[in-house]
């Protein structure tokens, strides 16, 4: 793989002209776009469309989290839009998980992975929301559940690669948002890391959004993070 083919955009905007724009610009320069909630809510399937149909692969991170049924349908109704890698919250259980990574590989969908703990969350939000072990502790608990349940991998902060790879061997995909170059503004997340750390740490995909989108020229913006990569 290419350095800056590790490099997935977010894309977290209502605006499919755009996102589509952007898209044709950043093609070549990175390895993929990322779609979610904000542009999905906005702009359904036939958005999606309108982004892969610029020739990148796309991760259409919608992150369900729903009872096995509900969620298996909704898997299976990707298929049209065929991402290369969708997901779920891992912390469905293991149930929904299994009928997820199973509904994944019906619709013919490359990689279905599983949120682990999100990056803009700490140990006092864990802490607040009454769970009552170490982020690390969690994150590889969910990262064991969603490997012992057949998905391909998991989406996590790159402060907890090392401990994950220990635990899920060096094929599970690491899906790694929250990477921040150290030029850029952190914002809401709260377990960063720079795109040269974490792909040294091991992050196969880095999913970067506003040191991108929100730079002055996302174009040198995407180039000079590639440029950090390269060699690695
Ligand atoms: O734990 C998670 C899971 C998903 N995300 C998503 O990644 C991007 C990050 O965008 P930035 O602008 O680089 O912060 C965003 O779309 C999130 O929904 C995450 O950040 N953390």
């Amino acid at each position: 793989m290419k350095a800056f083919e590790r490099i997935y955009v977010a894309l977290d905007t209502t605006d499919v002209s755009y996102a589509v724009e952007l898209a044709q610009k950043l093609k070549g320069l990175v390895g993929g776009m990322k779609v979610g909630k904000e542009f999905f809510t906005a702009n359904g399937p036939q958005g999606v469309a309108a982004i892969r149909d610029v020739g990148m692969p796309v991760f259409l991170d919608l992150k369900f989290h729903d009872i096995p049924n509900t969620v298996a349908g909704a898997i299976r109704a990707a298929k049209p839009i065929a991402p290369q890698i969708i997901n779920v919250h891992a912390q469905g259980g293991p149930e929904m998980l299994k009928q997820a990574a199973n509904a994944g590989r019906e619709a013919g969908i490359p990689l279905t992975i599983a949120v682990t703990i999100l990056t803009a969350l700490d140990q006092d939000d864990l802490d607040a929301i009454g769970i009552n072990d170490t982020i690390e502790d969690q994150v590889v608990r969910l990262a064991k559940l969603t490997q012992d349940n057949g998905l391909d991998g998991v989406v996590c902060s790159a402060k907890e690669i090392a401990p994950i790879r220990a635990a899920c061997g060096p094929d599970f995909k690491l899906i790694v948002p929250g990477i921040r170059p150290a030029w850029a503004a952190k914002g809401d997340q709260k377990r960063v890391m720079t795109p040269r750390d974490a792909v040294l740490a091991g992050a196969d995909i880095l999913v970067i959004g506003r040191p991108i989108t929100q730079a002055d020229d996302p174009v040198e913006a995407a180039q000079k993070i590639a440029h950090e990569l390269e060699g690695l």
